[in-house]
């Protein structure tokens, strides 16, 4: 049993609701909360209650719809309702602003609320938000196949935040080949970095894979250089919140330093990650927008104590960019890309003109 907790995002009862499973609160509890208004829906984005940049994707889609049908049930309809739905998805897309996703998804949802002449926008709205969520399912065991088409039985694989099924729908990306490995009983072993400040990998990962029973070591972020110049890495996994027309990829802070590390020591350093996260509108990762959080997270959030002086300055970017040129190669659920990303990246979207090179 791989997929620890399968419907972590789905529609609350009489769907005018959205449940989710709270990821602030794992790996102690197991708590569902159910948002049904705008503002507990921005909420649970910000506070990172539902992340990852798949699963926050998914999640605007539901809420969307779950808004169209309390809009529908107090008589809203035509222009009125798509006008109205239009400033409620610019609302969900800025929740955060580095992952794509989130408003590669709202923008998806919105077209489809446009295109529903002839029926109710919200039985529009139902249907892309389930396609939104069953695509990102086959994309995930799509990356996990070519993931795993580039590991060996007993690799050490290093990854960094949480790129798992909670991130996404099932599989993950960085973590779905190792979780597809576990089913097939090919045995690797895991290095997760216990990610600061708001410890996904500790929290998340080491969660996802010890409950699936995979081989995995929680090692503290300053701890990647040693693991790997013991030789115990042969791959560094790692997911993305947004991929540039060149290739340089946003992820969470020190996914950068973690490719600098790999360079140093050999070590391949993969992206991986659905064509969703790609946006080719974004020349290179200076364009890419980076969350500043609350330097709270970084004195105090997960201790009971405060573990440093109140009131200390912070600075707290969530998310880096991960230049191309320390990037062995971009997996997503088209095949394998490799470096030149600029032919490479566009090449996943335009099939007929050539196709990014596989290996399988
Ligand atoms: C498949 S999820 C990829 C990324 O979204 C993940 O690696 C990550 O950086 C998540 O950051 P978070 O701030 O927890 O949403």
């Amino acid at each position: 049993m791989t997929q620890p907790y399968p419907d972590h995002i789905r529609l609350g009862p009489g769907e005018d609701s959205v449940i989710l499973l709270d990821q602030t609160q794992l790996p102690n509890r197991l708590e569902e909360r159910q948002v049904r208004s705008l503002a507990e829906m921005i909420e649970a984005i910000r506070s990172l209650r539902v992340r990852g940049a798949p699963a926050i994707g998914i999640f605007a889609g539901y809420c969307l719809y779950a808004l169209s049908r309390q809009l529908e049930a107090r008589g809203w309809k035509g222009p009125a309702l798509l006008a109205e739905l239009e400033g409620l998805g610019a609302a969900l897309a800025g929740a955060r602003p580095t992952a794509v996703n989130l408003s590669w998804a709202v923008d998806r949802m919105l077209r489809a609320a446009r295109g529903s002449a002839g029926e109710h926008m919200s039985e529009a709205l139902g249907r892309e938000c389930r396609a939104i969520h069953q695509e990102d399912q086959d994309m995930c065991h799509k990356i996990s196949e070519y993931g795993l088409s580039l590991l060996q039985s007993g690799d050490g694989v290093l990854t960094h935040c949480n790129a798992g099924p909670l991130a996404t729908s099932r599989y993950g990306t960085a973590l779905g080949p190792i979780l597809l490995a576990q089913e097939r009983g090919i045995s690797l072993r895991v290095f997760a970095d216990e990610t600061r400040p708001l410890l996904q990998g500790a929290r998340l990962t080491a969660w996802e894979l010890q409950q699936a029973g995979v081989d995995v070591t929680l090692i503290c972020d300053n701890m990647a250089s040693i693991v790997m110049k013991n030789g115990w890495v042969q791959a560094c996994f790692v997911g993305c919140d947004r991929v540039a027309a060149n290739g340089d990829t946003a992820n969470k802070i020190g996914t950068s330093g973690v490719a600098i590390l790999a360079r140093h020591y050999g070590v391949p350093f993969y992206v991986l990650g659905p064509t969703s996260t790609i946006d080719l509108s974004c020349p290179d990762g200076d364009h890419i927008p980076i969350e500043e959080r609350d330097g709270e997270e970084i004195r105090s959030l997960w201790y009971r104590e405060p573990m440093a002086p109140s009131g200390v300055k912070c600075y707290n970017p969530a998310f880096d960019i991960t230049p191309h040129t320390l990037i062995s190669a971009i997996i997503t659920e088209r095949g394998i890309c490799r470096p030149p990303y600029s032919l490479s990246l566009p090449a996943l979207f335009s099939p007929p003109q050539g196709e990014p090179s596989y290996s399988p």
